[in-house]
């Protein structure tokens, strides 16, 4: 403890700051703003490990020009009010964590697009905020996003910045999932449930990435904390990009097979992502749905724990702890 711990009325040390970050979004859902959005997101080289030479030149000159018009209207189709949906609930969540932390600066922020992690971490030590700690809001560890974060904490210079690295087995988020599972059973009865996390290639799984054991393991906690057997739920991996293999089994075939067995109603979760967005809005429910429902079957997509309040009470408890570490 130091003199200003000491002396400071409230909570941990006077110039503490939470950071909540995120993936990122486009601005808005045209060709131009997505375009922008996945070449800086694409052209990392944590996310897309090819030789740049090789790689950049066919990013901007095949892959975005056939892909920004492609996607831009999926995200208009899921676009909010106040913007993207990501972006509106990391916004919403870094409100309600802020209620929670009095003295504490709390604020929201993007590894790609806007607000910029770099241009938010820079302005907080410029404030004078000596003790910033980074939650990336992604409860399984990547070498794709986490490791991510903590280049651009290191492109600033990383002094008394700390970052989050995990919070995939935190009791109080698994507990908090679990709640929303047992919800949706009390309103509809049970189904089988699927947890859908987003995929990885598969080599970078093979070159040590500790996300899929995560993944499982956050599923099988949720899963018991939901009063699950085994047999009533699957684990899958969705969002595929490129051509090379990704993890198995894929969400998509692992729907098809649930509804070649017979099963009728299938409930889908997404605890890889903290907010919904568009891999949760647009390629489960509506996509998968639309495919599931064309077997005969119906899919119904458990919502992430976005800005509710208990999302905002496990990430101030989990900063909390953090900053209270020396
Ligand atoms: C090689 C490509 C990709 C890797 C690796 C990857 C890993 C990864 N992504 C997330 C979380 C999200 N991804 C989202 C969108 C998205 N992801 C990729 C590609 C890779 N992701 C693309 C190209 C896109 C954009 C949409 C598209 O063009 O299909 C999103 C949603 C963003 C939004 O604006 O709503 C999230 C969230 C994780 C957690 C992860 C590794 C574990
Ligand atoms: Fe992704
Ligand atoms: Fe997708």
């Amino acid at each position: 403890m130091n003199a200003s711990t000491a002396s400071a009325p409230a909570p941990a040390r006077a110039s503490s700051a939470v950071v909540l970050a995120n993936l990122g979004t486009p601005d808005s859902p045209t060709p131009p703003a997505v375009r922008r959005y996945l070449g800086e997101f694409l052209g990392d080289p944590r996310v897309v490990d090819l030789p740049r030479l090789f790689w950049l030149p066919l990013l901007h000159g095949v892959v975005l020009p056939l892909r920004a018009p492609k996607v831009a209207p999926k995200y208009a189709s899921v676009w909010m009010e106040g913007g993207s949906p990501l972006a509106v609930y990391t916004r919403g969540l870094a409100d309600a964590v802020a209620e929670r932390m009095p003295g504490v600066r709390v604020v929201d922020a993007m590894r790609y697009g806007n607000p910029s992690l770099a241009a938010v971490l820079q302005d907080l030590r410029a404030s004078g905020f000596e003790d910033i700690l980074l939650v990336p809001l992604y409860p399984q560890y990547s070498t794709t996003t986490t490791a991510s974060m903590q280049d651009v904490v290191d492109r600033v210079g990383g002094t008394g910045i700390r970052v989050v690295q995990d919070y995939h087995d935190d009791p109080a988020w698994v507990e908090a999932v679990a709640a929303t599972i047992r919800a949706r059973h009390r309103e509809h009865g049970p189904a089988h449930l699927l947890f859908s996390f987003h995929g990885l290639p598969q080599k970078v799984v093979d070159n040590g990435d500790p996300y899929q054991r995560q993944c499982e393991a956050s599923a099988a906690a949720i899963a018991a904390a939901a009063g699950l057997e085994p047999g009533q739920w699957d684990v899958s991996y969705q969002s595929r990009f490129g051509k090379a293999k990704w993890l198995e089994p894929s969400t998509s075939g692992t729907l098809q097979r649930l509804a070649d067995q017979g099963v009728r109603e299938v409930d889908v979760i997404a605890p890889g992502f903290a907010s919904d967005c568009l891999e949760t809005l647009e390629e489960i429910s509506m996509e998968l749905a639309e495919e599931f429902a064309a077997r005969g079957g119906k899919l119904r997509y458990i919502p992430c724990l976005n800005d509710s309040p208990g999302h905002a009470d496990v990430i101030a408890a989990l900063a909390r702890r953090h900053l209270d570490r020396d």
